[in-house]
Protein backbone atom coordinates (compact mmCIF):
# COMPACT_ATOMS: atom_id res chain seq x y z
CA UNK A 1 0.00 0.00 0.00
CA UNK A 2 2.87 2.12 0.73
CA UNK A 3 4.36 1.47 -2.46
CA UNK A 4 1.44 2.07 -4.50
CA UNK A 5 0.50 5.70 -2.35
CA UNK A 6 3.57 7.61 -3.59
CA UNK A 7 2.53 7.12 -7.46
CA UNK A 8 -0.67 8.75 -6.92
CA UNK A 9 0.95 11.68 -4.73
CA UNK A 10 3.65 12.27 -7.48
CA UNK A 11 1.13 12.10 -10.28
CA UNK A 12 -1.24 14.72 -8.51
CA UNK A 13 2.01 16.81 -7.72
CA UNK A 14 3.42 16.75 -11.45
CA UNK A 15 -0.24 17.67 -12.96
CA UNK A 16 -0.30 20.36 -11.01
CA UNK A 17 3.00 21.66 -11.62
CA UNK A 18 2.65 21.28 -15.37
CA UNK A 19 -1.08 22.28 -15.54
CA UNK A 20 -0.66 24.74 -18.35
CA UNK A 21 1.68 22.70 -20.55
CA UNK A 22 -1.02 19.84 -20.07
CA UNK A 23 -4.40 22.00 -21.19
CA UNK A 24 -2.28 23.93 -23.68
CA UNK A 25 -1.18 20.20 -25.48
CA UNK A 26 -5.27 19.11 -24.65
CA UNK A 27 -3.51 16.08 -22.69
CA UNK A 28 -6.25 16.34 -19.63
CA UNK A 29 -7.72 12.86 -20.55
CA UNK A 30 -3.90 10.97 -20.73
CA UNK A 31 -3.29 12.71 -17.35
CA UNK A 32 -6.83 11.53 -15.99
CA UNK A 33 -6.77 8.08 -16.94
CA UNK A 34 -3.27 7.78 -15.88
CA UNK A 35 -4.21 9.08 -12.52
CA UNK A 36 -7.16 6.89 -12.00
CA UNK A 37 -5.12 3.62 -12.87
CA UNK A 38 -2.37 4.83 -9.64
CA UNK A 39 -5.28 5.35 -7.72
CA UNK A 40 -7.04 1.84 -8.70
CA UNK A 41 -3.87 1.04 -7.70
CA UNK A 42 -3.47 1.96 -4.50
CA UNK A 43 -7.01 1.86 -3.95
CA UNK A 44 -6.86 -1.75 -4.24
CA UNK A 45 -4.34 -2.53 -1.62
CA UNK A 46 -5.66 0.00 0.72
CA UNK A 47 -8.97 -1.75 0.56
CA UNK A 48 -7.29 -4.95 1.01
CA UNK A 49 -5.33 -4.34 3.95
CA UNK A 50 -8.58 -1.95 5.74
CA UNK A 51 -10.95 -5.72 4.83
CA UNK A 52 -7.58 -7.44 6.77
CA UNK A 53 -7.85 -4.68 9.98
CA UNK A 54 -11.54 -5.95 10.56
CA UNK A 55 -10.96 -9.29 9.86
CA UNK A 56 -8.31 -9.35 12.48
CA UNK A 57 -10.74 -6.80 14.51
CA UNK A 58 -13.70 -8.89 14.08
CA UNK A 59 -12.14 -12.43 15.02
CA UNK A 60 -10.23 -11.20 18.46
CA UNK A 61 -13.32 -9.85 19.76
CA UNK A 62 -15.02 -12.39 19.38
CA UNK A 63 -13.00 -14.48 20.94
CA UNK A 64 -12.14 -11.43 23.61
CA UNK A 65 -15.87 -11.79 24.22
CA UNK A 66 -16.20 -15.54 24.67
CA UNK A 67 -13.34 -15.27 26.74
CA UNK A 68 -14.83 -12.82 29.15
CA UNK A 69 -18.67 -14.65 28.67
CA UNK A 70 -16.92 -17.69 29.68
CA UNK A 71 -14.61 -15.98 32.48
CA UNK A 72 -18.45 -14.59 33.82
CA UNK A 73 -20.10 -17.57 33.73
CA UNK A 74 -17.06 -19.13 35.68
CA UNK A 75 -16.97 -16.56 38.32
CA UNK A 76 -20.83 -16.74 38.74
CA UNK A 77 -21.49 -20.02 38.57
CA UNK A 78 -18.41 -21.83 39.48
CA UNK A 79 -16.79 -23.50 42.90
CA UNK A 80 -17.64 -20.70 45.73
CA UNK A 81 -19.40 -17.62 45.65
CA UNK A 82 -16.60 -15.16 45.22
CA UNK A 83 -17.09 -11.40 46.37
CA UNK A 84 -18.86 -9.03 43.90
CA UNK A 85 -15.75 -6.41 43.96
CA UNK A 86 -13.19 -9.32 42.52
CA UNK A 87 -15.58 -10.94 40.15
CA UNK A 88 -16.09 -6.90 38.84
CA UNK A 89 -12.04 -6.51 38.90
CA UNK A 90 -11.44 -9.96 37.02
CA UNK A 91 -14.03 -9.07 33.94
CA UNK A 92 -12.74 -5.55 33.78
CA UNK A 93 -9.29 -6.46 33.41
CA UNK A 94 -10.70 -9.23 30.85
CA UNK A 95 -12.22 -7.09 28.58
CA UNK A 96 -9.34 -4.51 28.57
CA UNK A 97 -6.75 -7.24 28.00
CA UNK A 98 -8.91 -8.49 24.58
CA UNK A 99 -8.64 -4.85 23.48
CA UNK A 100 -5.22 -4.34 24.52
CA UNK A 101 -4.31 -7.88 22.26
CA UNK A 102 -5.78 -5.91 19.31
CA UNK A 103 -3.80 -2.47 20.20
CA UNK A 104 -0.76 -4.49 19.70
CA UNK A 105 -1.62 -6.32 16.25
CA UNK A 106 -2.45 -2.94 15.06
CA UNK A 107 0.51 -1.64 16.20
CA UNK A 108 2.77 -4.21 14.92
CA UNK A 109 1.07 -3.70 11.61
CA UNK A 110 2.24 -0.39 11.63
CA UNK A 111 5.49 -0.78 12.42
CA UNK A 112 5.56 -3.44 9.63
CA UNK A 113 4.04 -0.68 7.00
CA UNK A 114 6.40 2.34 8.28
CA UNK A 115 9.39 -0.51 7.65
CA UNK A 116 9.12 0.21 3.97
CA UNK A 117 10.32 3.84 4.54
CA UNK A 118 13.36 2.39 6.57
CA UNK A 119 14.26 0.12 3.38
CA UNK A 120 13.74 3.25 1.38
CA UNK A 121 16.32 5.66 3.22
CA UNK A 122 18.46 2.62 3.65
CA UNK A 123 18.71 2.46 -0.52
CA UNK A 124 19.60 6.13 -0.82
CA UNK A 125 22.22 5.59 2.20
CA UNK A 126 23.78 2.72 -0.04
CA UNK A 127 24.28 4.91 -3.24
CA UNK A 128 27.65 5.89 -4.39
CA UNK A 129 28.79 8.81 -2.51
CA UNK A 130 31.08 11.60 -3.12
CA UNK A 131 34.22 11.62 -1.44
CA UNK A 132 34.01 12.89 2.61
CA UNK A 133 35.61 16.26 3.52
CA UNK A 134 39.59 15.24 5.30
CA UNK A 135 41.25 17.56 7.60
CA UNK A 136 44.47 17.03 4.83
CA UNK A 137 41.78 18.74 2.40
CA UNK A 138 41.27 21.93 4.01
CA UNK A 139 43.12 24.85 1.77
CA UNK A 140 44.82 27.48 3.06
CA UNK A 141 43.10 31.11 4.29
CA UNK A 142 44.33 32.92 1.60
CA UNK A 143 43.39 30.10 -0.90
CA UNK A 144 42.46 31.30 -3.90
CA UNK A 145 44.61 34.56 -4.37
CA UNK A 146 43.76 34.59 -7.97
CA UNK A 147 42.07 32.52 -10.72
CA UNK A 148 44.70 31.05 -12.07
CA UNK A 149 44.11 27.91 -13.94
CA UNK A 150 46.34 25.41 -15.22
CA UNK A 151 45.17 22.01 -16.88
CA UNK A 152 47.01 18.86 -17.39
CA UNK A 153 46.07 15.70 -19.56
CA UNK A 154 41.90 16.00 -18.11
CA UNK A 155 40.10 13.75 -19.11
CA UNK A 156 36.37 12.77 -18.15
CA UNK A 157 33.21 10.35 -18.14
CA UNK A 158 30.22 10.20 -16.80
CA UNK A 159 30.13 6.76 -15.38
CA UNK A 160 33.49 4.03 -14.66
CA UNK A 161 32.39 2.03 -17.84
CA UNK A 162 31.40 5.03 -19.69
CA UNK A 163 33.24 6.51 -23.02
CA UNK A 164 35.50 8.91 -22.45
CA UNK A 165 33.44 12.88 -22.84
CA UNK A 166 37.09 14.82 -22.68
CA UNK A 167 40.15 13.02 -23.93
CA UNK A 168 43.48 14.95 -22.73
CA UNK A 169 42.75 18.80 -22.43
CA UNK A 170 45.43 20.41 -21.47
CA UNK A 171 45.46 24.33 -21.17
CA UNK A 172 46.66 27.39 -19.05
CA UNK A 173 44.36 30.60 -18.35
CA UNK A 174 45.82 33.14 -16.44
CA UNK A 175 43.80 34.62 -13.45
CA UNK A 176 41.54 37.58 -14.71
CA UNK A 177 41.27 36.73 -18.37
CA UNK A 178 38.09 36.08 -20.35
CA UNK A 179 38.28 32.65 -22.05
CA UNK A 180 35.56 30.98 -24.34
CA UNK A 181 34.70 27.76 -24.98
CA UNK A 182 32.77 26.96 -28.19
CA UNK A 183 32.32 23.71 -30.20
CA UNK A 184 29.11 21.67 -31.70
CA UNK A 185 26.63 20.38 -29.66
CA UNK A 186 27.51 17.41 -27.52
CA UNK A 187 31.73 18.14 -28.16
CA UNK A 188 32.20 18.47 -24.20
CA UNK A 189 31.96 22.00 -23.61
CA UNK A 190 29.47 21.01 -20.19
CA UNK A 191 31.26 18.24 -19.42
CA UNK A 192 34.46 20.65 -19.42
CA UNK A 193 32.56 22.78 -16.74
CA UNK A 194 31.67 20.14 -14.68
CA UNK A 195 34.80 18.38 -14.44
CA UNK A 196 36.86 21.87 -13.52
CA UNK A 197 33.92 21.07 -10.22
CA UNK A 198 34.76 17.32 -9.87
CA UNK A 199 31.39 16.41 -10.77
CA UNK A 200 32.30 14.02 -12.74
CA UNK A 201 34.69 11.32 -12.75
CA UNK A 202 38.45 12.77 -14.14
CA UNK A 203 42.06 11.76 -14.66
CA UNK A 204 44.60 14.30 -15.21
CA UNK A 205 44.91 17.14 -12.91
CA UNK A 206 43.84 20.57 -12.50
CA UNK A 207 45.20 23.58 -10.60
CA UNK A 208 43.23 26.17 -9.22
CA UNK A 209 46.07 28.94 -7.73
CA UNK A 210 48.61 26.27 -7.90
CA UNK A 211 46.86 23.72 -5.47
CA UNK A 212 45.40 20.97 -7.37
CA UNK A 213 41.82 20.41 -6.95
CA UNK A 214 42.28 16.46 -6.61
CA UNK A 215 43.98 17.72 -2.99
CA UNK A 216 41.08 19.62 -1.24
CA UNK A 217 37.80 19.13 0.11
CA UNK A 218 34.75 18.97 -2.59
CA UNK A 219 33.21 21.97 -0.53
CA UNK A 220 36.04 23.95 -0.15
CA UNK A 221 36.33 23.38 -4.50
CA UNK A 222 32.91 24.14 -5.08
CA UNK A 223 32.36 27.65 -2.48
CA UNK A 224 35.04 28.65 -4.60
CA UNK A 225 34.10 28.30 -7.60
CA UNK A 226 30.43 29.92 -9.39
CA UNK A 227 28.85 28.15 -11.77
CA UNK A 228 25.93 29.59 -13.49
CA UNK A 229 23.99 27.34 -15.51
CA UNK A 230 22.05 26.94 -18.32
CA UNK A 231 18.42 27.48 -16.23
CA UNK A 232 19.75 28.67 -12.83
CA UNK A 233 17.91 27.32 -9.95
CA UNK A 234 16.31 30.03 -7.45
CA UNK A 235 14.60 29.53 -4.28
CA UNK A 236 11.48 30.83 -2.81
CA UNK A 237 11.69 33.78 -0.79
CA UNK A 238 12.65 37.74 -1.61
CA UNK A 239 15.01 38.68 -4.27
CA UNK A 240 17.07 39.50 -1.48
CA UNK A 241 17.47 36.16 -0.04
CA UNK A 242 18.23 34.79 -3.33
CA UNK A 243 21.12 37.05 -3.51
CA UNK A 244 22.78 37.11 -0.10
CA UNK A 245 20.81 33.65 1.72
CA UNK A 246 23.38 34.25 4.51
CA UNK A 247 22.70 38.33 4.90
CA UNK A 248 25.97 39.12 4.70
CA UNK A 249 25.83 42.04 2.23
CA UNK A 250 24.14 45.46 2.52
CA UNK A 251 21.69 46.60 -0.27
CA UNK A 252 24.02 49.09 -2.16
CA UNK A 253 26.01 46.13 -2.74
CA UNK A 254 22.87 44.04 -3.74
CA UNK A 255 22.24 47.08 -6.11
CA UNK A 256 24.92 46.87 -7.38
CA UNK A 257 25.50 43.59 -8.50
CA UNK A 258 21.98 43.98 -9.97
CA UNK A 259 22.63 46.77 -12.43
CA UNK A 260 26.54 44.95 -13.17
CA UNK A 261 24.28 41.57 -14.33
CA UNK A 262 21.78 44.10 -16.41
CA UNK A 263 18.86 44.23 -14.89
CA UNK A 264 17.86 47.61 -14.97
CA UNK A 265 18.91 47.62 -18.71
CA UNK A 266 15.93 45.38 -19.16
CA UNK A 267 13.63 47.16 -16.99
CA UNK A 268 11.97 50.21 -16.76
CA UNK A 269 12.32 51.99 -13.30
CA UNK A 270 8.27 52.77 -13.59
CA UNK A 271 7.41 49.81 -14.69
CA UNK A 272 4.71 47.96 -12.63
CA UNK A 273 5.84 44.54 -12.40
CA UNK A 274 9.89 45.76 -11.94
CA UNK A 275 11.92 43.60 -9.52
CA UNK A 276 13.15 44.87 -6.66
CA UNK A 277 15.12 43.57 -3.86
CA UNK A 278 11.75 42.92 -1.89
CA UNK A 279 9.78 41.03 -4.85
CA UNK A 280 8.77 37.33 -3.93
CA UNK A 281 10.57 34.40 -5.77
CA UNK A 282 8.62 31.27 -6.16
CA UNK A 283 10.32 28.12 -5.88
CA UNK A 284 12.52 27.70 -8.34
CA UNK A 285 11.77 30.64 -9.70
CA UNK A 286 8.45 29.72 -11.51
CA UNK A 287 7.47 33.27 -11.72
CA UNK A 288 10.06 34.71 -13.82
CA UNK A 289 11.26 34.09 -17.23
CA UNK A 290 14.37 31.96 -17.68
CA UNK A 291 16.12 35.58 -19.42
CA UNK A 292 15.86 36.99 -15.05
CA UNK A 293 16.68 33.86 -13.68
CA UNK A 294 19.71 34.65 -15.84
CA UNK A 295 20.47 38.17 -14.45
CA UNK A 296 19.94 37.20 -11.22
CA UNK A 297 22.10 34.24 -10.96
CA UNK A 298 24.60 36.80 -12.79
CA UNK A 299 24.21 39.16 -9.48
CA UNK A 300 24.32 36.42 -7.53
CA UNK A 301 27.42 35.44 -8.71
CA UNK A 302 28.57 38.86 -8.80
CA UNK A 303 27.88 39.26 -4.77
CA UNK A 304 29.18 35.80 -4.09
CA UNK A 305 32.58 37.34 -5.44
CA UNK A 306 34.50 34.01 -6.52
CA UNK A 307 37.89 34.04 -8.52
CA UNK A 308 36.52 31.64 -11.06
CA UNK A 309 33.14 32.23 -12.48
CA UNK A 310 31.90 29.72 -15.18
CA UNK A 311 28.75 30.44 -17.10
CA UNK A 312 27.39 27.42 -19.03
CA UNK A 313 25.39 29.50 -21.49
CA UNK A 314 24.19 31.40 -18.82
CA UNK A 315 22.84 34.11 -21.04
CA UNK A 316 21.70 32.02 -24.12
CA UNK A 317 17.83 33.55 -23.05
CA UNK A 318 19.00 36.94 -23.03
CA UNK A 319 18.35 39.54 -26.17
CA UNK A 320 21.83 40.56 -27.83
CA UNK A 321 21.28 43.58 -26.50
CA UNK A 322 21.26 42.80 -23.05
CA UNK A 323 24.19 40.30 -23.63
CA UNK A 324 26.58 42.70 -24.88
CA UNK A 325 25.87 45.50 -21.94
CA UNK A 326 25.79 42.06 -19.25
CA UNK A 327 29.24 40.86 -21.28
CA UNK A 328 30.46 44.87 -20.79
CA UNK A 329 29.48 44.88 -17.49
CA UNK A 330 31.47 41.71 -16.59
CA UNK A 331 34.17 42.76 -18.01
CA UNK A 332 34.43 46.11 -16.51
CA UNK A 333 33.28 44.62 -12.95
CA UNK A 334 35.10 41.87 -12.47
CA UNK A 335 38.84 42.61 -11.90
CA UNK A 336 40.90 39.61 -11.36
CA UNK A 337 37.98 37.23 -12.00
CA UNK A 338 38.86 34.64 -14.39
CA UNK A 339 36.03 34.05 -16.64
CA UNK A 340 35.08 30.73 -18.09
CA UNK A 341 32.11 31.20 -20.66
CA UNK A 342 30.44 28.63 -22.83
CA UNK A 343 28.04 30.12 -25.55
CA UNK A 344 26.61 29.08 -28.25
CA UNK A 345 25.89 32.74 -29.80
CA UNK A 346 29.94 33.58 -31.02
CA UNK A 347 29.45 37.34 -30.39
CA UNK A 348 29.15 36.58 -26.66
CA UNK A 349 33.21 35.60 -26.89
CA UNK A 350 34.27 36.46 -29.65
CA UNK A 351 36.40 39.68 -28.05
CA UNK A 352 37.31 36.66 -25.03
CA UNK A 353 40.93 36.88 -24.24
CA UNK A 354 41.32 33.19 -25.31
CA UNK A 355 38.96 30.94 -26.60
CA UNK A 356 38.91 27.22 -26.29
CA UNK A 357 38.03 25.19 -29.14
CA UNK A 358 36.53 21.43 -28.62
CA UNK A 359 35.52 18.93 -30.83
CA UNK A 360 34.35 15.28 -29.92
CA UNK A 361 35.86 15.86 -26.58
CA UNK A 362 39.38 17.05 -27.54
CA UNK A 363 40.63 20.36 -27.46
CA UNK A 364 41.52 21.72 -31.28
CA UNK A 365 42.00 24.91 -31.05
CA UNK A 366 43.00 27.34 -28.05
CA UNK A 367 44.86 31.17 -28.56
CA UNK A 368 42.77 34.68 -29.04
CA UNK A 369 40.16 34.59 -31.31
CA UNK A 370 41.99 37.05 -33.60
CA UNK A 371 45.16 34.25 -33.97
CA UNK A 372 42.52 31.56 -34.60
CA UNK A 373 41.05 33.28 -37.31
CA UNK A 374 43.82 33.56 -38.73
CA UNK A 375 44.20 29.92 -39.76
CA UNK A 376 42.14 29.50 -43.10
CA UNK A 377 41.63 25.76 -42.01
CA UNK A 378 40.91 26.34 -38.17
CA UNK A 379 37.51 25.33 -36.30
CA UNK A 380 36.74 28.80 -34.81
CA UNK A 381 37.22 30.44 -38.26
CA UNK A 382 34.60 27.68 -40.13
CA UNK A 383 32.18 28.29 -37.08
CA UNK A 384 32.25 32.36 -37.73
CA UNK A 385 32.00 31.91 -41.53
CA UNK A 386 29.20 29.88 -40.49
CA UNK A 387 27.23 32.55 -39.08
CA UNK A 388 25.03 35.36 -40.54
CA UNK A 389 27.18 38.10 -39.11
CA UNK A 390 30.42 36.81 -40.13
CA UNK A 391 32.14 40.70 -40.88
CA UNK A 392 30.66 41.88 -37.19
CA UNK A 393 32.52 38.99 -35.36
CA UNK A 394 35.55 39.46 -37.41
CA UNK A 395 35.62 42.86 -36.03
CA UNK A 396 34.97 42.28 -32.89
CA UNK A 397 37.66 39.57 -32.83
CA UNK A 398 40.03 42.01 -34.10
CA UNK A 399 38.83 44.89 -32.06
CA UNK A 400 38.36 47.08 -34.49
CA UNK A 401 35.38 47.74 -36.90
CA UNK A 402 35.97 46.70 -40.20
CA UNK A 403 36.05 49.09 -43.33
CA UNK A 404 33.87 48.45 -45.71
CA UNK A 405 35.58 46.70 -48.79
CA UNK A 406 38.81 45.56 -46.51
CA UNK A 407 39.86 42.71 -47.01
CA UNK A 408 39.89 40.20 -43.58
N1 LIG B 1 24.61 12.69 -17.93
C1 LIG B 1 25.32 12.13 -18.93
N2 LIG B 1 25.61 10.81 -18.91
C2 LIG B 1 26.34 10.24 -19.90
N3 LIG B 1 26.84 10.91 -20.95
C3 LIG B 1 26.58 12.22 -21.03
C4 LIG B 1 25.82 12.91 -20.02
N4 LIG B 1 25.72 14.22 -20.37
C5 LIG B 1 26.41 14.34 -21.53
N5 LIG B 1 26.92 13.15 -21.93
C6 LIG B 1 27.74 12.90 -23.12
O1 LIG B 1 28.89 13.72 -23.06
C7 LIG B 1 29.21 14.25 -24.32
C8 LIG B 1 29.43 15.76 -24.21
O2 LIG B 1 28.21 16.37 -23.77
P1 LIG B 1 28.15 17.86 -23.26
O3 LIG B 1 26.83 18.05 -22.59
O4 LIG B 1 29.38 18.17 -22.49
O5 LIG B 1 28.19 18.64 -24.65
P2 LIG B 1 28.05 20.19 -24.95
O6 LIG B 1 29.19 20.53 -25.83
O7 LIG B 1 27.93 20.95 -23.69
O8 LIG B 1 26.69 20.22 -25.75
P3 LIG B 1 25.59 21.36 -25.85
O9 LIG B 1 26.19 22.44 -26.67
O10 LIG B 1 24.45 20.69 -26.53
O11 LIG B 1 25.26 21.78 -24.45
C9 LIG B 1 28.06 13.88 -25.25
O12 LIG B 1 28.54 12.88 -26.12
C10 LIG B 1 26.99 13.33 -24.37
O13 LIG B 1 26.38 12.23 -24.97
Amino acid sequence: MSNARAPVLGHFGAAIAGLTSIRAYGAEDAFKEESLNRIDRYTKSARMFYNLNRWICIRIDLIGAAFSAGLAAYLVYGRGIQEASNIGFSLNMAVGFSSMILWWVRVLNEVEVSGNSLERIDSYIKIEQEPKPTEGGQPPAYWPASGDLRVENLSARYSTDGPKVLQDLSFQIKSGERVGIVGRTGSGKSSLTLSLLRCISTEGSVYYDGIPTSAINLDALRSNVTIIPQIPELLSGTLRQNLDPFDQHDDAVLYDALRSAGLFSVQDEFEEARLTLDSAIASGGGNLSVGQRQILALARAIVRGSKLLILDEATSAIDYKTDSAIQSSLRNELHNVTQIIVAHRLQTIIDADKIIVLDAGKLVEFGSPWELLQNEKGMLRALVDESGDKDALYAAAHGKPVAEGESL
